[in-house]
This record gives C-alpha cells, structure tokens and sequence, in this order.
C-alpha cells in the first residue's frame, strides 16, 4: 500500500493554496455552475482583447482581474511577452499568482459527471494526482498506484516504487475534444462520451500535447517553465499557446526528476470554436510541429540547470539557434522567453534567507525594508 492518506487529501482542498487562472474574451456566467467547486478558491481572470469591455464576474467569487492596460502597466515593456487575442495570455495570471498550486480552466468548461452521474470535482481531482508521487522511470500497467484500490504490479522495482514529485495535472474533456482544426472539419459531429477512469503518469522522455483547458501545476516546481508563448494578434501563429508551454515543461519536468500526469478529472468542455477561424489560426503550427517536437525531443539540458527558471533560459537559447533556421518567428519567441523570466523573476523575487544575510534588499522611500 502506498500509506497515502487519500481521503484527506479530498476533504482539505487546500483551498488556500491554489488559485484559478481563468482567460476570457468572452464571459464568466459559467461560473455559476463551478459554485460548488469553485467558489472557495481565489481567481485570478485575465481578460483578453479590448481592456474598456466590462467583464461581470458573478457574486460571490473572490478575485483579481486583470485586463491589458493592467497587464501594460505591471509590466511594462516586458508586457510585450504576453499574447494577446490569445487564450495563451492566461500565463500572465501564472506570473502575478503568489500560490504553491495553479489551477487553469477555459470559460467554456463545466461540470461533468462520471459514469455514476456524480458531479466531478475537478479540484480534488487535481490536488490528488499533484499531491502523490509520478512513477516516469518506469510503467505501472495498472495505471496510478497511489490512487485507492490499485497498486504497483508484479515485476514492479521496489527500489523505484518511491516515484518522483509530480509537478502538472492534465485533465480531459467530455463532448467537445481538443481537436485540431483539419480533425474538428472532417468530424465536425464527434463528440468524447467516452469516460476512462484511468490517471498515468506520462513516462520520462515523452513528449505530450498539453491543452491548457483543465490542467494544474505545481507553480514552485515548474512556474517560469509555463510560458504560453508569444502567440495571437501581430504573431504569424496562434492556438499553439498550450503546446509550446507543454513540450519545454516536460522536457524540464524530465530534467528536473519531476512527473507529468494525464487522465482524470474530466470536465464538459460545451463550445466548440470555429474550425475555419482556427485553421487560419494555427495552420503553420500544423507545418511547425513537425519540426517543433523532434527539436523538444532532442533537447539535451546542462547540469548546471539545476531550476526551472536556468532550464527555461537554456531552452529559449537553444530555441533560438535551432528553430529561427525553420521561421524569423522563433527569434522573437525565445527572446520573449527571456522576458518572461525577467518579468517572472520581477514579480517572484527569489527569497533571501534574512538568517544569513540581514542586509537590506530594497529602498522604499528612502527607508531600507526586509524581504517579506
Ligand atoms: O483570443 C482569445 C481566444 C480565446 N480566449 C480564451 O481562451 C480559452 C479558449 O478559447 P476557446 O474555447 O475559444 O478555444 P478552444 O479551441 O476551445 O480551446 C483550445 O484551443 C485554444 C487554447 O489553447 C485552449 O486552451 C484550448 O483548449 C477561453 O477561455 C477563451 O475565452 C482568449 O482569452 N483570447
Ligand atoms: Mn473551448
């Protein structure tokens, strides 16, 4: 047995430690049905396209919001990194978030039932498969042997049954799945009612295409690595916001000896966007993938990357004299790679330890201050 105390875990959703991460252009009434699930935690909204549009955000719910004049003024120049006309904008709210857990969703997302016609809680969901070890180094063909009533099989190393700290939490989608646009137009009626109660830790060294719809992290392990890329508006590609952050965060998570889970929770994903609008979107991620994913998979990181933050540096380097040769695109991504590092480093200045160094880390009018 793994001794994991699940059931604590579903009944202290750590509400204090998580926050929501929502991107909108377009409502928020879908709120109305996450109450139950929702509603105690802290939201951080951002919200996309034209910043004089009120956005209502029903009662009850405690939150920050952030449009772009907002995001402009935090930022500054380096406010040029974040997309936007872009659901990849969401990131922004990654930055400004002060908690250990990140919880992102997209505003057309509700509730789902499992088999039983139970409502999902998706954040319970999450926090269990973030709060229990990653097995990468090795499959367990029963799946996740730290959720209730499974376990390691036989022919399992005892030596690896300790798994690593998992780091993200990707979650799927009932009714409308994450298709690409040339698959949304050719199966324009598919709909995922297929329901697998299954969470699996992806194997080290495996790349995945991450969708940002339903996915947590672990903001303290991976955070500077969740860059949605510069996509959108004034951008030659969009819509591959979630795949860019997905393939350097793995490759990370691998470096790092931190794990990556895919499965349930599963949530009711309603809108389906317009394949034509999104084919015109992503067309040349279709072609870019091709060279995107062999350059992640290809990807060797230095010892001396030893932080998210030094492996995403390295990353956008890399990203830099490898794929600028495919597009004069990549050039602009990985330096706004490194100005998302600065604008992340600004915002989540690295703890000094006053116990060893009491001098002062910064002026405010004139006074010296403490690191909080
Ligand atoms: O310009 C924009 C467009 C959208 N958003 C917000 O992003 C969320 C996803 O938008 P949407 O539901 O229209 O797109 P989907 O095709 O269903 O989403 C997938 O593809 C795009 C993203 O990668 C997404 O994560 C995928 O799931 C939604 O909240 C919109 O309001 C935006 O902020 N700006
Ligand atoms: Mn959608």
């Amino acid at each position: 047995m793994t001794g994991y105390n699940l059931e604590a875990i579903e009944a202290a959703p750590l509400k204090d430690d998580v926050d929501i991460v929502i991107p909108t252009i377009r409502s928020l009434d879908f709120l109305e049905q996450w109450r139950p699930f929702l509603q105690h935690y802290h939201l951080i909204i951002v919200q996309d396209g034209d910043p004089s549009i009120k956005i209502r955000v029903p009662d009850g719910y405690d939150y920050e919001l952030y449009n772009r004049n907002d995001i402009n003024k935090i930022l500054g120049p380096r406010a040029s990194c974040i997309s936007y006309k872009d659901g990849g904008c969401r990131c922004f709210g990654f930055m400004v978030s002060k908690k250990k857990y990140i919880y992102t969703i997209d505003d057309d997302c509700f509730v789902a039932k499992d088999p039983s016609g139970k409502e999902i809680n998706v954040i319970a969901q999450h926090i269990k498969n973030l709060e229990t070890p990653s097995t990468p180094h090795y499959f367990n063909t029963l799946y996740d042997p730290f959720r209730d009533g499974t376990d390691f099989v036989r022919g399992y190393p005892f030596s690896l049954r300790e798994g690593v700290q998992t780091a993200i939490s990707h979650g799927l989608w009932l009714n409308i799945p994450d298709y690409d646009a040339p698959t949304q137009l050719v199966k324009p009626r598919e709909r995922n009612a297929r329901y697998v109660d299954a969470v699996m830790t992806i194997p080290k060294g495996v790349l995945y295409p991450m969708c940002g719809m339903n996915l947590a992290f672990n903001r303290e392990l991976i955070g500077p690595a969740m860059y949605f890329g510069l996509m959108g508006e004034g951008q030659p590609i969009s819509r591959y916001d979630d795949m860019w952050a997905g393939w350097a965060a793995k490759v990370v998570c691998d470096h790092l000896g931190f794990g990556v889970k895919t499965g349930l929770p599963y949530l009711w994903h309603s809108k389906a966007s317009n394949p034509f609008v999104n084919l015109k979107k992503e067309h040349k991620g279709l072609h870019w993938q091709e060279d995107m994913v062999p350059f992640f998979q290809n990807l060797r990181l230095s010892k001396e990357s030893d932080t998210a933050a030094k492996c995403y540096m390295e990353i956008s380097k890399m990203t830099k004299e490898n794929l600028t040769k495919v597009d004069p695109y990549f050039e602009n991504l990985a330096d706004a790679m490194v100005t998302w590092l600065e604008a992340w480093e600004e915002l989540n200045p690295p703890v000094k330890n006053e116990a060893c160094d009491d001098k002062p880390v910064k002026k405010d009018n004139g006074k010296d201050v403490k690191a909080k």
